[in-house]
């Protein structure tokens, strides 16, 4: 089971499938304390697939997928189910697990299956509890944290082992903040992120979640998000400040020309390689950038995907100041607690009279580009990009 499977089957774990514990999905993995020398019987078998919660310790996806195909053998038989689509991982690497047990007879199935729990309850002192994995960034819950103070309200991406990727779920919790903040006492909104990355960009786990559409329509309903989402940044009505505190790639760093200001550690780097994943630009960047930046730095950036540092990132505008990494979060939030004590109207009615000229314009190329991404994630080129990095082959 090694190799791309089960790189594949570790998605198990970073969003595509939630809980590495989640019984309903895995009938499969359960636990029971039968001895292996005993044959097992329907009953021990039946026991197995109920006992499951009570491991504590997840037993990694590599035995999951072997419980999986165990559990599928022993109750339906020979794999008999079509083979999923490429794009498909988790149910390809569940299918191919499953397949590969051949001819294997129900019976023998069961009691391998019962084996298999049997030794990893010896391994995983079992307790009445499940407890979730605790590491689990799971969207929705703690993937994003906001809070308000000092006239502040700030949003932080919080999947720090994952380099704050955005998950689906996490663009529409965003939204919410946004809305949130919108229409709260605070005069200042922040952006930020949480550990040594301020956004790894889009989570290319998004690409694997395919509905029953298929993945025409996958790309239709990400178009939209994307739009929606640029859309809330386009008309936020409160000096909106990004505080990046690491690398920042892909829509992470175009939607910063949406930003009315952005300050970096000078550890920032500022990245977006398209091309390299078959992909083109979002977050009106195709516009801010050469009007930040000029047409050809912009060019150097979002077709060439060329990786700005801090300074660099500073000097062609795109970021408003640099400061060193050691005192970055200090002299940030003093300038900020200071700048949110100015008369929040005034703040607010400035910002609007810079940005409003503009923003039929940008709604439209948010439009444009959010179409054209929606044809760009059905092409080769990216879907070559998106597979290879799922199966660790390429990163940027
Ligand atoms: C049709 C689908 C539509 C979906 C809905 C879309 C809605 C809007 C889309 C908007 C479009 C935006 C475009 C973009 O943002 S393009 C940019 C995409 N990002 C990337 O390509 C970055 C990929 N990541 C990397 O290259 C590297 O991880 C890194 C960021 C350079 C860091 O490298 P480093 O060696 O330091 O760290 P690791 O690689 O070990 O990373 C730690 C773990 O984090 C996981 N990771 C990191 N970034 C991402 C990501 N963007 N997506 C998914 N997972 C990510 C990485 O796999 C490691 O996980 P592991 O510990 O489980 O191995």
């Amino acid at each position: 089971m090694a190799g791309v499977a089960g790189r594949l089957a570790r998605l198990w774990c970073s969003g595509a499938l939630s809980s590495p514990l989640q019984v309903t999905r895995f009938p499969a993995l359960q636990l029971h304390l039968c001895g292996p020398a005993m044959r097992a019987s329907q009953k021990d078998f039946e026991n197995a697939t109920n006992q499951v919660k009570l491991l504590k310790k997840d037993p990694g996806n590599e035995v999951k997928l072997k419980l999986y195909a165990l559990y599928k053998q022993a109750t339906e038989g020979p794999c008999n189910v079509p083979k999923p689509g490429v794009l498909d991982f988790i149910n390809k690497a569940k299918w191919d697990a499953w397949n590969a047990l051949g001819s294997l007879p129900k019976e023998t199935a069961r009691h391998n299956y019962v084996d298999l729990v049997s030794s990893l309850s010896a391994s995983s002192e079992s307790s009445i509890q499940v407890t979730p994995a605790a590491d689990r960034k799971q969207p929705g819950s703690d993937a994003l944290v906001v809070t308000s103070q000092d006239g502040i309200t700030t949003i932080t991406l919080n999947r720090p082992d994952k380099k704050n990727a955005l998950t689906t779920q996490m663009y529409h919790d965003i939204m919410l903040a946004l809305e949130a903040a919108s229409k709260d006492d605070s005069a200042i909104t922040v952006l930020t992120g949480n550990g040594d990355y301020y956004c790894s960009g889009n989570d290319l786990t998004n690409f694997t979640d395919i509905p029953p559409g298929g993945v025409e329509e996958k790309a239709r309903s990400g178009a939209v998000l994307l739009r929606d989402f640029v859309d809330r940044f386009i008309d936020f009505p409160k000096p909106l400040v990004a505080v990046v505190n690491g690398p920042a790639v892909g829509i992470s760093v175009t939607i910063l020309g949406l930003f009315d200001i952005v300050y970096a550690t000078d550890r920032a780097t500022f990245h977006t390689p398209f091309s390299h994943l078959g992909q083109s630009p979002e977050g009106c960047s195709s516009y801010t950038f050469p009007k930040i930046m000029g047409p050809s730095k912009a060019t150097e950036m979002l077709v060439f995907g060329k990786k700005l540092t801090a300074r660099e990132a500073c000097t062609q505008g795109l970021v408003t100041e640099v400061f060193p990494d050691s005192t970055f979060q200090k002299e940030v939030w003093v300038r900020l607690k200071a700048y949110s004590k100015l008369p929040p109207n005034a703040m607010r009615i400035s910002k609007q009279v810079i940005r409003n000229t503009e923003k039929e314009k940008l709604h439209a190329i948010n439009a444009e580009e959010s179409n054209i991404l929606r044809e760009r994630w059905l092409s080769d080129e990216c879907m070559n990009a998106v597979v290879s990095f799922l199966s660790k082959k390429a990163k940027l």
